[in-house]
């Protein structure tokens, strides 16, 4: 996508407020070039007593109407340009959004939190100010220069305005080094924000680990050097503005200088009127906004500009996991859950983490995953959900395909509770119903007590309505995954996947768990991943995974007849429970 045009689609669409913004822009440029031209014509007036009280009245009513067209035409180019820019800006971050929540895994495997976050604040900002204030300073720098310019040669002196302007010429070289300069130095700057974002998120978010590990001192070093290096970049900012704006005073030096010794000689000679000589350094001062806008509209641009290719890289980013063109009609799924030879691998780069997975999944059935940390049973979670693609054929649902599945149906059809037992900064009600489409209360309570919460729930002081996360209390481990069981079995859904879900809870409540799940999803089926033989015992099929292989595979009893892992692991978590009763 060509940047300019990637924003052109938004211009476009406020093209009017831009038209109207910059006819007001114009009118008040175009007037205010007649304050010094009066105020020259009543000096002229009073010197050669040609104008009496009444003309010099007639004059400053002028100048007040001038005055007064300028204040609307103000408003008027702020409420357009300012407006379609904070409304591009809306647009831009809504769709920025809607474009990141379709993203799948892989990319946020890849890019920091803050880094993103840092795109919808510092970059879209800076975009806003070059296509708001930096239009107003662009347009100022040419169109007001070349109509005062033009004021100037018609209403003083030709020779007067060709000398005057010459130390101007200056600006345009120095621009175009500046501009590249600055479009370097603030892309610099933008990144160094991102990191800077992205150290304070990783902090605050792992606040307990640093605490517990002591590692506040390294924390702050580490803070530290990101703070100064955002401070550096910006410096170097700094520094070049720095030099722009004194060299800016030096270049309107000259021009006033030059105006002083050669429009005075002038006007001692009789060449122009001293009202004319009055209006001509009244003109040359008009000039240094332009002359600051120029700069300006250089440095807005270039930020905005740096911005822009770090946000349409976002926009360039495909997802990864989208609905096929040839979908399978499916709006419901059973539940029948099939691996044919199923091998997998996150990227190229990485290692094969499933290979030749062969298992069927019988609607209603429940099969339990175990293996060792890292044998690849949170893979197998991820895969069902499709957060990552299979090659066709591997993993099938109900016979059909898992890409030929339209993603929204696949994932209505499926309940899980995540390892990390996430919940949202909101109440414990909503947390709940989070993803169902019947949101009632008592479907909530439902689901609640299944999952053995609703007790706790109703000890809170707000019960429900309690706020989950920074504002509300905090959840004790076992109670944020209780909460985010009932989340899934609200849901209802033919498939439910229980990632290392009852980690936290005690044997008595797990058991109680159990047993619900046993009554309330007769023909529904369940996928369990644990490391605990007790929770996945009364599975109708085991699956033990080594190293991504699968090592065994049957029920409870077959299992322990094969005298292999599952049965080494059963009598050392049986040995281990022994030890805890004595
Ligand atoms: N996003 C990823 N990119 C690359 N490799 C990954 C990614 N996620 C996991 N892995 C690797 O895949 C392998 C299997 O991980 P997985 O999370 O499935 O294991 P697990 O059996 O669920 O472990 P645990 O019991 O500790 O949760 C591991 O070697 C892990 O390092």
């Amino acid at each position: 996508m060509n940047k300019k045009r990637f924003l052109i689609k938004y211009l476009v669409k406020y093209k009017w407020k831009y038209i109207l913004g910059i006819l007001a822009l114009f009118c008040v440029d175009f007037v205010s070039l007649y304050i010094p031209q009066f105020t020259g014509e009543i000096t002229d007036g009073l010197k050669s007593s040609s104008i009496g009280k009444d003309g010099l009245l007639l004059g400053i009513v002028q100048i007040a109407i001038t005055g007064l067209i300028m204040a609307i035409g103000r408003f008027g180019w702020r409420y357009f340009i300012f407006g379609a820019a904070r409304s591009i800006e809306f647009e831009l971050r809504n769709d920025m959004f809607t474009h990141l929540e379709t993203l799948s895994m892989g990319f946020y495997n890849r890019n920091k939190t803050g880094d993103l976050m840092s795109h919808f604040t510092n970059d879209l900002n800076a975009i806003r100010m070059s296509i708001g204030p930096a239009v107003i300073t662009s347009f100022d720098a040419c169109i007001m220069t070349i109509m005062v310019l033009t004021k100037m040669i018609l209403y003083v002196d030709l020779r007067l305005t060709l000398l005057a302007v010459i130390p101007m010429i200056f600006i345009a070289i120095g621009g175009v080094y500046y501009g590249r300069s600055a479009e370097r130095r603030f892309s610099e700057k933008q990144k160094a924000f991102s990191d800077l974002t992205d150290q304070v998120q990783e902090s605050v978010s792992g606040i307990r680990v640093v605490k517990a590990f002591v590692q506040e001192r390294k924390e702050l070093i580490q803070f530290a050097k990101a703070n100064k290096e955002n401070k550096d970049k910006n410096m170097r900012v700094v520094k070049l503005q720095a030099v722009i704006m004194p060299l800016l005073d030096v270049i309107i030096g000259l021009s006033s200088l030059i105006t002083l010794i050669y429009g005075g000689y002038l006007t001692i000679n009789g060449g122009i009127t001293l009202g004319r000589f009055i209006a001509f350094n009244q003109y040359i001062y008009m000039l240094v906004w332009p002359m600051i806008a120029a700069g300006e509209s250089i440095t807005l641009f270039s930020q905005g500009f740096a911005s822009l290719k770090r946000v349409e890289n976002i926009f360039q980013e495909k997802p990864e996991i989208y609905d096929e063109e040839e979908l399978d009609e499916v709006t419901k799924l059973q539940g029948e859950i099939e691996f044919h030879n199923l091998t997998f691998r996150f990227t190229k780069e990485t290692p094969i983490v499933l290979e030749d997975i062969n298992v069927k999944v019988e609607q209603g059935s429940t099969l339990a995953v175990l293996g060792r940390t890292g044998s690849g049973k949170s893979s197998i979670a991820n895969l069902l959900l499709r957060m990552y693609n299979v090659e066709p054929g591997m993993l099938t649902i109900d016979g059909h395909d898992i890409r030929k599945i339209p993603l929204k149906v696949l994932r209505e059809n499926i309940a899980y509770v995540p390892q990390d037992n996430f919940l949202f900064s909101d109440t414990l009600k909503n947390n709940i119903a989070f993803g169902s489409a019947n949101k009632e209360l008592e479907l909530v309570h439902m689901a609640a007590r299944e999952a053995c919460i609703h007790d706790n729930i109703m000890d809170f002081p707000e019960d429900y309505s309690t706020l989950v996360g920074e504002r509300g209390v905090t959840l004790s481990g076992g109670q944020k995954q209780r909460s985010s069981i009932a989340r899934a079995l609200m849901k209802n859904a033919p498939i439910l996947i229980l990632d290392d879900a009852l980690s936290a809870v005690d044997i008595n409540t797990e058991e109680q768990i159990l047993e619900n799940l046993k009554k309330n999803r007769k023909d529904k089926t369940t996928i369990i991943i644990a490391h605990r033989i007790s929770t996945i015992q009364n599975a109708d099929n085991i699956l033990v995974l080594e190293e991504g292989k699968v090592a065994e595979y049957g029920n409870h009893e077959q299992l322990l007849n094969r005298q292999g892992i599952y049965a080494k692991m059963y009598e050392k978590q049986q040995l281990e429970k022994q030890l805890e009763a004595v």
